[in-house]
């Protein structure tokens, strides 16, 4: 049997662009689990999860043909330190789950985990490292703004207030990928990746 591999975690503030980075680490041969991504299809699968969604947030949480209805959720929770702490409260043990699993059947020397929480949850005591994305927080709200035209400056601000400042994550990281306009990020991951398969 090989060796069970290292736990990686990778994160950032929104728009640090921490699935940018995954996706050169995928390109090297290295399993992402996009927490992100499987918590929204754990939110729109999960029957047990879904109820208890349902209950807590209203049956606007879900359209009419029952699928996760994100921007009713976003502007429900994010607005409301409670609620965001409620729905992290049904989310992230379905998703810790789910990456045990996932983690469990890979047989690379590591695998990442990308999540915008994991010093937010108490998430690096579960990962052998954690990488933080880190950009300035102007550009972040510059990229967010481009890339979901649906969402207010007013809710990424509201998003920003409930993570970590970067400096804190930068700080607490083991290894730190500086995502800016005049930085390489190739170097940057070639570097990590060595180090982590060592
Ligand atoms: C409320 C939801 C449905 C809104 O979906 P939507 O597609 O509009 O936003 P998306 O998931 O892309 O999140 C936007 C940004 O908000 C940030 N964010 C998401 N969830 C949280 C949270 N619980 N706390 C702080 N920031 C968060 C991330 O940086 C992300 O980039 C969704 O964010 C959600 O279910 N969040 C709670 C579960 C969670 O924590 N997921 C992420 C880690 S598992
Ligand atoms: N170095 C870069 N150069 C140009 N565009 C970039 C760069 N890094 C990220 N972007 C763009 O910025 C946006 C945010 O990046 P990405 O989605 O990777 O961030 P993220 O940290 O995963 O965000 P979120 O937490 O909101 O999911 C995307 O549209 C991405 O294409």
């Amino acid at each position: 049997m090989s060796p069970k591999p290292k736990l990686v975690g990778i994160t950032g503030g929104i728009g640090s662009g921490k699935s940018t980075v995954a996706k050169i680490f995928e390109i090297l041969g290295i399993p992402v689990y996009y927490a992100d991504d499987r918590a929204k299809s754990l939110m729109n699968h999960d029957s047990g999860l879904k109820k208890q969604i349902i209950q807590e947030f209203g049956e606007e949480s879900y359209t009419s043909e029952g699928d996760l209805n994100r921007k009713y959720l976003a502007s429900t929770v994010f607005s409301d330190p409670e609620k965001v702490k409620k729905i992290n409260s049904l989310v992230h043990p379905a998703v810790g789950r789910d990456f045990e699993i996932w983690a469990s059947s890979q047989s690379t020397p590591y695998v990442l985990k990308e999540a915008a929480l994991i010093f937010e949850t108490g998430g690096e005591k579960k990962v052998d490292a954690v990488i933080n994305v880190s950009s300035p927080l102007k550009i972040r709200v510059n990229r967010v703004l481009m890339r979901d035209p649906h969402r207010s400056l007013e809710q990424i601000n509201q998003i920003i207030d409930q993570q970590i400042p970067d400096e804190d994550k930068n700080e607490r990281a083991d290894f730190v990928i500086k995502n800016t306009e005049n930085k390489m990020l190739i170097p940057q991951v070639l570097e990590i990746h060595q180090k982590l398969q060592s």
